[in-house]
């Protein structure tokens, strides 16, 4: 199985909360055929069936803190597997969230072809969630949460920007623009690939 994921493309998809790497990941889905993987959304899977690590896990994101590793990564290796035969390809929404995150998941699972580098302004970010907390639902939502889940990500994720750049495999998308606009530069990046 681990064979079979090394020959699909694997792009990652970072940026900071509320860049817009959910929408971009969800259009990349329609056009290209993508298997989609939010480690965000699969944590929120894990706290909806109220299990025991879902209660941990939701004390933890509600803090805007990062979950451990390993849990996340089994989470995404769990689901990459289960969609292999039918995924040419896998966008790993929202991972890594920092440097060892992105080592541990080249070791265990393979190396990314691309990563999509959503940018917005930070004030551009906080304004998209406040906006998305009216409906979310999502207890992370908040502004006392955004601004700390902005701070991490300043903090420990920028620098996988760095570490992979240094591969030439970075692609760093204007999230300011409109949706579709946005996409467009998304899109340019992915047929560039081999
Ligand atoms: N690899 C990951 C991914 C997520 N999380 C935790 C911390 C996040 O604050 C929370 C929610 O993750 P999301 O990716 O959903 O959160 P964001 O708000 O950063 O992005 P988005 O707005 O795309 O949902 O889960 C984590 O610890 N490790
Ligand atoms: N104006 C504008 N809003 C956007 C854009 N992309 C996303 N949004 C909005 O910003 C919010 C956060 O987007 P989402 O895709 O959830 O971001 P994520 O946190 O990076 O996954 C949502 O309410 C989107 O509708 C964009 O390119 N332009
Ligand atoms: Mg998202």
């Amino acid at each position: 199985l681990l064979d079979k994921i090394k020959d699909a493309k694997i792009i990652f998809v970072v940026g900071g909360p509320g860049s817009g790497k959910g929408t971009q990941c969800e259009k990349v889905v329609a056009k290209y055929g993508y298997t989609h993987l939010s480690s965000g959304d699969l944590l929120r899977a894990e706290v909806a069936s109220g299990s025991e690590r879902g209660k941990t896990l939701q004390a933890i994101m509600q803090k805007g803190e990062l979950v451990p590793l390993d849990t996340v990564l089994d989470m995404i290796k769990d689901a990459m597997i289960a969609k292999v035969d039918v995924s040419k390809g896998f966008l790993i929404d929202g991972y890594p969230r920092e440097v060892k995150q992105g080592e541990e998941f080249e070791k265990k699972i393979g190396a990314p072809c691309l990563l999509l580098y959503i940018d917005a302004k930070g004030e551009t970010m906080v304004k998209r969630l406040m906006k998305r907390g009216e409906t979310s639902g999502r207890s992370d939502d908040n502004e006392e949460t955004i601004k700390k889940r902005l701070d991490l990500y300043y903090k420990a994720t920028e620098p996988v920007i760095a570490f992979y750049s240094s591969r030439g495999i970075v692609r760093k998308i204007d999230s300011e623009l409109p949706v579709d606009e946005v996409f467009g530069h998304v899109a340019k990046a992915i047929d560039g690939l081999k």
